[in-house]
């Protein structure tokens, strides 16, 4: 009986076409006077999927090369990177933000919102960023349309919904955070860890992985980043796992994991908050 009333309140909110669920709208929707809608998955795609594929394999492989010389050896084995450039990224080493900075050309960390009563933003903090670029990550765990999140969505306004139904959590703390940390110490691969966990922490060791911290548009602040799903392709470098901030609630080899990367809309310089728009795509 408690189930099926859970599994009802459960459809319910997979039925409404919102980006985040309820909890959240409830929050904003006495500032927020342009409901768009979700319609299409084919309209979600602002940018090829190979060309955010490239971005994050162009950061992570950095990353994991100024992460120290117990990375290299694995890194130069299994992707097969240029001696010269195995060599000249070695040297480079730097905070992730720094890291990012000299692979993408611009980094972005989490700031007080520059509206108020917003709570944190994100920020472009150095450099330039491109139209079409993959700006940020939204981190957390991947429910499929069938697993149960009532609980861990309580108040919570992070849990982010894809087109088909799919859900990502990315709240850092309470019962979200035990959950990610513990799925994600089950998929760990032997040396190899399948997902990054120091998105829970206040020095993500990818410094995309903040994108649940983007604070939605309104008609003052008009949004300069949308969200773009992404399915890690089988493909994806293993070693380079470790820094996909993303874990499926459930273990199940045959699916692969869905990211959902923040891209941006215009040209955006150092010094502006990035804003989404939490209630459907805006291209
Ligand atoms: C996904 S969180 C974004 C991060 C949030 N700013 C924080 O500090 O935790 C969504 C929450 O941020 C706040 N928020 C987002 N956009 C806002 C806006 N344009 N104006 C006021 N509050 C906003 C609302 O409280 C909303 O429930």
């Amino acid at each position: 009986m408690f189930r099926s009333a859970l599994q009802t309140l459960e459809n319910k909110w997979r039925s409404y076409r919102h980006r985040f669920v309820p909890w959240m709208l409830l929050n904003l929707s006495k500032n927020e006077k342009t409901l768009r809608q979700v319609t299409e998955r084919c309209k979600d795609k602002l940018v090829p999927d190979v060309e955010v594929s490239e971005s994050l394999l162009r950061l992570f492989r950095l990353l994991i090369l100024s992460h120290g010389a117990d990375h290299r050896h694995i890194l130069a084995a299994q992707t097969h990177l240029p001696p010269q450039v195995t060599r000249g990224e070695q040297q480079q080493g730097g905070s992730p933000q720094e890291v990012m900075f000299q692979s993408l050309g611009f980094s972005i960390d989490r700031r007080p919102s520059s509206l108020p009563q917003a709570g944190t933003g994100v920020f472009v903090t150095k450099g330039f960023v491109p139209q079409g670029a993959t700006v940020a990550m939204y981190p957390g765990t991947v429910y499929q349309p069938y697993e149960p999140i009532l609980l861990q969505s309580i108040r919570n306004p992070f849990v982010f919904r894809c087109i088909d139904g799919i859900l990502v959590d990315g709240n850092d703390r309470s019962i979200s955070r035990m959950v990610f940390r513990s799925c994600s110490g089950r998929d760990r691969l032997g040396p190899f860890l399948m997902s990054d966990t120091s998105w829970l922490t206040d020095a993500p060791l990818n410094p995309l992985a903040v994108g649940q911290y983007v604070n939605n548009c309104s008609n003052e602040r008009a949004a300069n980043v949308c969200y773009q799903e992404f399915d890690v392709p089988d493909r994806f470098p293993i070693e380079l796992r470790q820094f996909v901030p993303n874990v499926n609630y459930s273990q199940d080899t045959q699916r692969p994991l869905r990211c959902v990367v923040l891209v941006s809309l215009r040209d955006i310089t150092a010094g502006e908050e990035l804003f989404s728009n939490y209630y459907t795509i805006v291209h």
